[in-house]
Order: structure tokens, then C-alpha cells, then sequence
């Protein structure tokens, strides 16, 4: 039997939808929450992402602004417009498009993105918050991972999570999270000795490693949940996760594609996310 597949993009949009009406109703009140985008330099996957992010803002209301430097732009610069944007009533989230070119450190530029504006999750008080269990605004790629698991009917609650990867964008808050729903987790990553071994004991399986098709049937146990954040660029210009999707589907329980699983919730995320700073900012919640 093959496995259900987590609609990803059907799952963003019922968020979606709600969101929507949610901002609706704060424009009767006058009110719109507002984004401000910051990309340096010309990639061109950076700037799918970003037309992809300004396009939620349209179609869900938001007020947006997008700000293309060049990639030449100084750290002084960018500090200067992120200094700008925290002080500007109009944006209640600030994200600058990571990564950044090499002369500009990221983790300058981050710490200075104001903890109430910073609706990607990767300010330090944020993190920290996130690891206390505080409430906090949650990094988007993560939070988007357990939305999509509680949506496909799936009790986190004693259950034995293995997460393959330990950024601090993916691996490390997803852990954290899985952890807060009250699962036992066990993180993996490029030195773990005995990987399967590992991975086949896992009842929800989340691959964040960035290597194309690296995980196969035989990682998975039987039935187990399979979310995959991978985003490979293939040579032929497709797009593929860290799962051999056509290989695991055959074993697994709900499992991810990639594109349309895990991606289009971030952007998702990011929505919700500025929405719940703009209130906060506000006085609204
Ligand atoms: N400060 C910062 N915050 C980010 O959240 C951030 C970032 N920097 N840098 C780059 C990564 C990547 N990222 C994606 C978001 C959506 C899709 C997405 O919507 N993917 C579609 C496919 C898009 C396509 O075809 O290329 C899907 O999976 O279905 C992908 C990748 C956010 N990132």
C-alpha cells in the first residue's frame, strides 16, 4: 500500500484562509499588519523565494515592502536599513534574506533586527525564549513541521521523533519543538555513527540534512511519518528533498513531497507570524 501524502500546499491554504479573515477584520479597524523583505545580491533562488513571500503578502492583505540591494551593499548599509525598519510603526516584521554575502556577518545583521519585528525566530531572545518555552515567534521552517504532522492526524505525544540534521534554522528548533509536544527525541547528524539504526526506530521521521535523495525505504520503519525539508537543486533544474520519495512512500505512514510539502508552509508561517507580532505590537493581543 502506498502512503498518504501530507498536502502541503492544501494545508498552507486553509491557514491561509483563515489568516485572510483575520486580517479583514483588523482593516475595518484601519489596521493592516505590514512586512519588510530585505534580499542582498542576485541569487536567483533568493529571489524566487522572496517574489513567492511578497505574493502572500498581496493575497492575504498584508502591507509589504521589498527592498533589493545590491550585493556590493556595505554591512553598514544594511544595518542602517534594518535600524529604519525597527523604528518604523508601518512593519511589525522585518526578514532579511538569508544567506547573505560573504563581507556582511549574518549574525550582526540578525542581532539587530528588533526581538519584536524578528518574525523569522533567529534572534537570540527568540531562540531563547523557544528553548525555555516561553511564548516566543517561532522560526517558520520548524513551526510549519509540526503544523503539518498535527494536520495529518498525527499524536506527537509519546512518540519517538528522530531528527536527521542539526542547524539552527531547522534541526535544533525542530527538536525543541517535537520536545514541547511531548516526544522523545533523537537527533542525528553528519558524525552519527549508527544512523539507521537510529532513524529505523522512529515513529516520525524529520530530514533536514540538504543531500538529495540521501534517505531511502531502508531508514524507515514501517508506517512510520516522514517529513522532509530538503531543497536540492538538481542539475536538470527540478527541485528535490532529502527523501527518496518514490523508495519510502512504499513503507512509510504520511510523508511529505517536496515541492509542495514543507516549503510552501514556511512562507505560511512567515504570515502567521506577522500577523501575531503586528497585534502584539499594537496592543492587540
Ligand atoms: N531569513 C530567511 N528566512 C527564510 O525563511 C529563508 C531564508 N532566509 N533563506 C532561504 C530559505 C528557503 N526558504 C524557502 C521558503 C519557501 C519555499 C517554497 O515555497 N518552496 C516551494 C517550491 C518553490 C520552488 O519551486 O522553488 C515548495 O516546496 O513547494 C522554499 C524555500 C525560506 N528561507
Amino acid at each position: 500500500m502506498t502512503a498518504p501524502i501530507i498536502n502541503g500546499k492544501q494545508i498552507s491554504e486553509e491557514i491561509r484562509k483563515d489568516l485572510r479573515e483575520e486580517v479583514e477584520q483588523l482593516a475595518k479597524q484601519g489596521f493592516k499588519p505590514g512586512l519588510a523583505v530585505v534580499l542582498v545580491g542576485e541569487d536567483p533562488a533568493s529571489q524566487v523565494y522572496v517574489r513567492n513571500k511578497e505574493k502572500a503578502c498581496h493575497e492575504l492583505g498584508y502591507y509589504s515592502e521589498v527592498h533589493r540591494l545590491s550585493a556590493e551593499t556595505s554591512q553598514e548599509e544594511l544595518l542602517a536599513l534594518v535600524d529604519k525598519l525597527n523604528r518604523q510603526s508601518n512593519i511589525h516584521g522585518i526578514l532579511v534574506q538569508l544567506p547573505l554575502p560573504k563581507h556582511i556577518d549574518e549574525k550582526a545583521v540578525i542581532d539587530a533586527i528588533s526581538a519584536e519585528k524578528d518574525v523569522d525566530g533567529f534572534h537570540p531572545v527568540n531562540v531563547g525564549n523557544l528553548m525555555i518555552g516561553d511564548d516566543s515567534l517561532l522560526p517558520c521552517t520548524p513551526a510549519g513541521v509540526i503544523e503539518l504532522i498535527k494536520r495529518a492526524g498525527v499524536d506527537i505525544a509519546g512518540k519517538h521523533a528522530v531528527v536527521i540534521g542539526r542547524s539552527n534554522i531547522v534541526g535544533k528548533p525542530v527538536s525543541l519543538l517535537l520536545q514541547r509536544e511531548n516526544a522523545t527525541v533523537t537527533m542525528c547528524h553528519s558524525r552519527t555513527a549508527n544512523m539507521k539504526e537510529l532513524t529505523q526506530l522512529a515513529d516520525i521521521l524529520v530530514v533536514a540534512i540538504g543531500r538529495a535523495n540521501f534517505v531511502d525505504a531502508s531508514y524507515v520503519k514501517p508506517g512510520a511519518v516522514v517529513i522532509d525539508v530538503g531543497m536540492n537543486r538538481l542539475e536538470n533544474g527540478k527541485l528535490a528533498g532529502d527523501v527518496d520519495f518514490e523508495s519510502v512512500k512504499e513503507v512509510s505512514g504520511p510523508i511529505t513531497p517536496v515541492p509542495g510539502g514543507v516549503g510552501p508552509m514556511t512562507i505560511t508561517m512567515l504570515m502567521q507570524n506577522t500577523l501575531i507580532a503586528a497585534k502584539r505590537l499594537q496592543g492587540l493581543s
